[in-house]
């Protein structure tokens, strides 16, 4: 997953990114970047690996002037971990423009070819992102103007869309121009916008999640819908078109169980709202199916799961005790980039107060359980610590699929649920007992929010990818490409071709 953030402003937007940018950092932690355009019309770009915090110093936000600019959180999903894919991407022509993208493309292999041949674009790295880049660069060319209005953006995303497949939030600098945001037909990374009076005028937000345009003072408008596009001209007029022929509204539900911010509100859906209804149904369900057990207390992993333990609590009639302390100088384990450093980092970032488990029945509760790293781990942590049984609940169904949209979760047989049943699941991770929620009470859960969605995206749980393009043969393919082997290789061999996007 990664966070994008824009701004069409009357003063200069540096620090407002660089804000907006610190409130998605849950979204991605591998690398940040900020492109403006200046009054001279000149791209000013900083991008590197690291926390946003890390990677602009005064030096870097002073050179980023202007009042039109983009940023971008990464967790990478395709290609390597290395600053050469560090967001924005940035090609000359046509314009110049400068794109950040969250999401996944799930046709990149098939484009490279195309855009070499067609448009004689070669592209240097192995993100899906600067693929997108080129074909929209590639269709703003063909619309063979000089001076684009609306209609020809509109037209040139029409065109993305009918070329590009996957999951796509994504958000373009154009220079003489202005920013032009848009989401993928069926809306599966989200995207809301914003505006905030000032005395020079309106300026205008588009970011992944609102707690940026909060964190920033903005009123959030909307979200964009599935296949929309918004248009701001640098000036400050805002344009929408709708540009996919067949829109459809399947929000990817993960965003609900781990990615989101709680107090985020997605596609009219409270992230914390969802998590605590995920709460009242597994709660109902561990009160149907182990009526027989004598749970002593509830406690939450941290960070994700708290509200929807606390409800849990709530439901049963127990008390909800705080068992484990966060390190909240460790970042999330998930989205580390390898199996190791994410081990690693769990007993790094949880410890637990043995006076809330010594000779109790504890029921631990997590948002969802992957590929197990955390929950083993923190089993162990809670038996070291004196409990007499660990019972264990997840919020989320079991993940048995692989991923193709922006989170990575590449590989099945990384997942802990892939070829388990839930005993054996139970085992490995060393439970007294294990409960899942089932899909139909997390969709519902959910849906709870805005009835208007009819659909998520819930491929990771059911193997239904919404994009109607994922066979074996792609599965396999993304597996051999994005196991751990094969990134550590990728990281490797991409360090060595950076120095040309190494500014200071
Ligand atoms: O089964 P696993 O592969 O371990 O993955 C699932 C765990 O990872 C996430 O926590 P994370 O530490 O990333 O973030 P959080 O602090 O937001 O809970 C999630 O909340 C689960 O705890
Ligand atoms: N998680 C994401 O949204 C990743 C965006 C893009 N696919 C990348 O790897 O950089
Ligand atoms: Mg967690």
């Amino acid at each position: 997953m990664c966070g994008v953030v824009g701004i069409v402003g009357k003063y200069p937007v540096n620090q407002a990114l660089y804000d907006g940018l610190t409130v998605l950092q849950h979204r991605g932690q591998d690398a940040a970047g900020i492109v403006t355009i200046d009054s001279n019309n000149t791209l000013k770009l900083r991008k590197a690996n690291g926390l946003v915090k890390d990677v602009f110093e005064v030096r870097h936000m002073q050179r980023l002037a202007g009042n039109i600019g983009l940023g971008h959180v990464r967790y990478p999903t395709a290609g390597s971990s290395s600053t050469a894919e560090a967001q924005p991407f940035y090609v000359n022509s046509p314009f110049g423009i400068a794109l950040a993208h969250n999401g996944n493309l799930t046709n990149s292999h098939l484009l490279v070819d195309d855009i070499f041949r067609i448009a004689k674009r070669h592209i240097n790295t192995t993100s899906d992102s600067e693929i997108l880049l080129n074909v929209l660069a590639h269709e703003l060319n063909n619309t063979g103007v000089m001076q684009l209005q609306p209609e020809h953006i509109f037209r040139a995303v029409a065109n993305v869309h009918r070329k590009i497949r996957g999951a796509y939030a994504a958000m373009a600098l154009i220079i003489g121009h202005g920013l032009l945001a848009f989401r993928d037909p069926n809306g599966i990374r989200p995207l809301v916008m914003g505006k905030r009076e000032t005395p020079l005028g309106t300026e205008y937000m588009v970011a992944s999640e609102s707690v940026a345009l909060d964190a920033d003072g903005f009123t959030v408008m909307r979200d964009v819908s599935p296949g929309e596009a918004v248009y701001i001209t640098q000036e400050g007029e805002l344009h929408t078109f709708q540009c996919a022929e067949n829109p459809s509204y399947t929000p990817c539900i993960f965003e609900y169980v781990y990615f989101a911010r709680p107090d985020s509100t997605i596609d009219n859906i409270s992230v914390y709202a969802s998590r605590v209804a995920m709460g009242a149904v597994l709660g109902e369900k561990i009160k149907r199916e182990w009526a027989h057990l004598d749970i002593d207390v509830v406690i939450p992993i941290p960070e994700t799961s708290t509200d929807t333990a606390l409800k849990i609590a709530t439901v049963l009639g127990l008390p909800y005790r705080q068992g484990y302390v966060k390190n909240r100088y460790i970042g999330r384990t998930f989205i580390m980039p390898g199996q190791e450093a994410r081990k690693k980092s769990v007993k790094r970032k949880l410890n637990a107060i043995w006076q809330e488990f010594k000779g109790k029945n504890v029921l631990l509760v997590d948002d969802s359980i992957v590929r197990g790293t955390t929950s083993k781990q923190i089993i162990d942590m809670a038996r070291e610590a004196g409990a007499k049984k660990v019972y264990f609940a997840s919020a989320a169904p079991e993940v048995r699929f692989p991923n193709v949209y922006g989170i990575d979760m590449p590989s099945a047989n990384e997942l802990i649920a892939h070829g388990h049943d839930v005993d054996s699941i139970c085992n490995i991770i060393g439970a007294d007992g294990l409960i899942f929620q089932s899909l139909p009470d997390l969709i519902e859960a959910v849906r709870l929010g805005n009835p208007e969605i009819k659909r998520f995206d819930t491929s990771v749980f059911d193997g239904n990818y919404v994009t109607n393009d994922i066979d074996q043969n792609y599965l396999n393919r993304l597996e051999q490409l994005r196991n751990n082997d094969a990134k550590a290789k990728a990281d490797v061999a991409m360090a060595t071709d950076l120095e040309m996007y190494n500014e200071g």
